[in-house]
């Protein structure tokens, strides 16, 4: 173990700065204002000079962010891309092999969230794409675990919408052809392209590498209420996942649980998916990722026996090779679901006191694939809440 995982493993009781002696108000009392950003321009559209020019005013705004899957990692991250002056720490009870995150397939192939429009989430989405597009041109993509990987989605049925709002994010988007779907005698339609894959727990420590090199604090620590941190932070960001359903009681987030294997089948090179999102084989750089389940509102995190062999059944109906695949690992994790993902600012406020929050959770079935583009837009966020933190202060001088 690293000293600096050490660390953060024995960094529970915390210390000066770590914001453990925060004092906590009852939550009944609290009045709160939520800020939507509505759905208008995405922040790169959004002329954000003065808002950095009111972060500059202030010295080393302190954010604390809770949470390190995809979403709480990757956030902290274009924090720091946007705001370098801030000073970021993480809070986590779990790290890395420990999250959702480390159990998802890491696919890039958008899953539609009905509350949010399209062409938001198709920026996210091609955001995420460029972003990890460039590591997985670069000496750090086998560190990263990113990698391209080409395959096909196949349908039994022909779907009504024959091209995804991601099509022409992804590379080469075609049917496919008579004799590619020879190989699927079962199904009648298919989708071919290339896409991107991160091996997750791989990803996540080489963002949290990365967040630890520009000086980034993480600490493992429950965090019961975001009040806790109010007295040693600027603003606090709500990265939880399924945990923010405990952390700030919302009831519109539910798990959907799903259950995975992680198999040895070094010869799988192509991806196949059903178009039902059931059955999936997704090859990764050491292991091959064969799903899966949907369980909505279920909080088990214990694998099933009789799951397992029908996923291992209904992978093989499909690439009948895996028959032969060795040392099956069984993960099960719970989707963070919900109607839209929460993306918003919220100014929490007791007795006088304010405490600017940026949620950011709810990313279901499609985390990985939309992680860097809701990250960016929560770090846009970020900005605004410190900008109006120095506009309040400085009236409060006048
Ligand atoms: C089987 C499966 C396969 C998947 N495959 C894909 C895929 O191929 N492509 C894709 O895009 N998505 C996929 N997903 C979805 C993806 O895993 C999630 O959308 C994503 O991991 C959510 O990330 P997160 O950071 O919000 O949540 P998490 O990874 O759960 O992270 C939440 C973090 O918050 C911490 N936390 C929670 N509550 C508290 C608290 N009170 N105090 C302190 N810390 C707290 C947790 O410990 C954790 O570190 C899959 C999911 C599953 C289950
Ligand atoms: O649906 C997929 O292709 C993989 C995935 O995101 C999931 O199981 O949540």
């Amino acid at each position: 173990m690293s000293p600096g995982r050490a660390a953060r493993r024995l960094g529970s009781g915390l210390g000066a700065g770590s914001g453990g002696s925060a004092r906590v108000p009852p939550g009944n009392a609290r009045r709160r204002a939520t800020l939507r950003r509505g759905w208008g321009p995405p922040p790169h559209q959004v002329d954000t000079s003065l808002l950095w020019l009111c972060i500059l005013e202030m010295a080393a705004p302190k954010v604390a962010v809770v949470g390190a899957g995809v979403i709480g990692l990757s956030t902290a991250m274009c924090i720091l891309e946007t705001c370098p002056s801030c000073s970021v720490t993480v809070f986590s009870d779990q790290f890395s092999p420990n999250t959702t995150s480390d159990v998802a397939a890491g696919m890039l192939i958008p899953h539609t969230y009905p509350g949010t429009p399209i062409h938001v989430q198709k920026q996210w989405f091609k955001e995420t794409f460029t972003y990890l597009f460039a590591i997985s041109q670069s000496a750090e993509a086998s560190e990263a675990g990113i990698h391209l990987v080409s395959g096909w989605q196949v349908f039994k049925n022909t779907p009504k919408e024959e091209l995804p709002f991601w099509s022409d994010v992804v590379l080469g988007f075609r049917p496919m052809s008579k004799a590619e779907l020879q190989k699927f005698p079962q199904h009648q339609f298919g989708q071919a392209f290339t896409t991107l894959k991160c091996d997750c727990p791989p990803y996540l420590l080489w963002l949290e590498k990365r967040l630890k090199a520009t000086g980034v604090q993480m600490y493992t620590r429950k965090v019961a209420d975001l009040w806790e941190l109010h007295s040693e932070y600027n603003v606090v960001v709500n990265c939880a996942g399924i945990g923010a359903h405990q952390l700030v009681g919302d009831k519109e987030l539910f798990p959907v649980r799903g259950q995975v294997l992680k198999v040895h089948a070094p010869w799988v090179k192509n991806f196949i998916r059903n178009g039902d999102g059931l059955t999936y084989i997704y090859p990764g750089i050491h292991r091959v990722t064969l799903g899966g389940t949907r369980e909505v509102e279920s909080w088990s995190l214990s694998p099933d026996p009789g799951t397992t062999k029908d996923i291992f059944d209904r992978c093989c109906s499909l690439e009948p090779s895996l028959r032969r695949a060795q040392d099956i690992k069984v993960k099960v994790g719970l989707r963070p679901s919900r109607w839209c993902v929460r993306l918003e600012r919220e100014v929490l406020s007791q007795g006088g006191v304010k405490l600017p929050v940026v949620h950011n959770y709810g990313h279901g079935a499609g985390g990985f694939s939309v992680h860097r583009g809701t990250a960016k837009e929560a770090a846009c966020l970020v900005g605004e809440c410190i900008a109006a933190l120095q506009v309040s202060s400085s009236k409060a001088k006048l």
